[in-house]
């Protein structure tokens, strides 16, 4: 086992459809026994990120909006700036999640820039990566999660962070999270052998395109249909890090998730 620390993410995506039924939600980690190994943090609908922040009584569960725009501030009529969440108090932002990739056209260059926007901002990251059924069948999905992690590392680089101890400190401040599209939301979880050797591949490009200790240092967690069945022995394996969990976030079982390691 790995000496980085397990984190377990829920990403609510558009739910729920009430402030008080998100409150539930909070009710239920805030009363449960958490592996305080694990680092929690829920992904939140913009709308109820105070409210729900305010909500939490856990020192361990921290909150992150599920989006952000790499625009500090101007005429971008809905969007939400990083520099704003930070000084609301929000230390995350989901970013690349594939729903936004795919329904709102988001390019690998468009999340690149989020990102880099958002580390400057002072803000951690999720970001998301991962191929399609096609490209899996098509045997393309080390290249794809390459392409798409190659823009960010592109990004970063340009943002003039090039001395080795500040770079590893800045993407200390990103976690990346594999979900292959295919097993979002479907019910058809990676095999543990698939998440691992995917996890191994994200490290070996870092490795190649970073450095070593970036490449062992930085979490890789997994997303894509996980339940309180499958954590156990997903969150077993050496290069999973922990999981982005969608579905299983808005019931009670997202404990057991947490606790996957307890
Ligand atoms: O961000 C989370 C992922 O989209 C996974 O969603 P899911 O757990 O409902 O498959």
């Amino acid at each position: 086992m790995s000496t980085r620390q397990f984190f377990v993410g829920g990403n609510w995506k558009l739910n729920p459809t009430s402030l008080s039924k998100a409150k539930e939600l909070v009710e239920v980690l805030n009363k449960a026994d958490l592996d305080p190994n694990t680092e929690v943090v829920i992904g939140v609908p913009s709308l109820y990120l105070i409210p729900v922040s305010e909500a939490v009584t856990k020192k361990q569960i921290l909150i992150s909006a599920e989006n952000s725009y790499y625009k500090e501030s101007g005429a971008y009529t809905g969007e939400i700036s990083a520099s704003q969440l930070k000084d609301a108090g929000i230390p995350y932002v989901i970013l690349g999640h594939s729903e936004r990739r795919t329904i709102f056209h988001e390019t690998s260059e468009v999340v690149a820039l989020k990102t880099r926007a958002a580390l400057d901002a002072g803000l951690k990251v999720i970001l998301c990566i991962g191929e399609t059924l096609t490209q899996r069948e098509g045997g393309e999905t080390a290249k794809v999660c390459e392409e798409q992690l190659a823009a960010v590392v592109k990004q970063i680089k340009e943002s003039h962070i090039f001395v080795e101890p500040i770079l590893t400190i800045h993407y200390s401040n990103i976690v990346i999270a594999y979900e292959p599209v295919w097993a979002i939301g479907t019910g058809k979880v990676a095999t543990t052998a698939q998440a691992q050797e995917t996890h191994v591949d994200v490290r070996a490009y870092l490795a190649k395109a970073v450095s070593t200790t970036v490449a062992s240092e930085v979490r890789v967690i997994y997303g894509g249909s996980v339940n309180a069945a499958n954590s156990g022995d997903l969150g077993a394996q050496q290069d999973i890090d922990g999981f982005l969990v969608g579905g299983a976030s808005l019931k009670p079982e997202f404990v057991d998730i947490i606790n996957a390691r307890k």
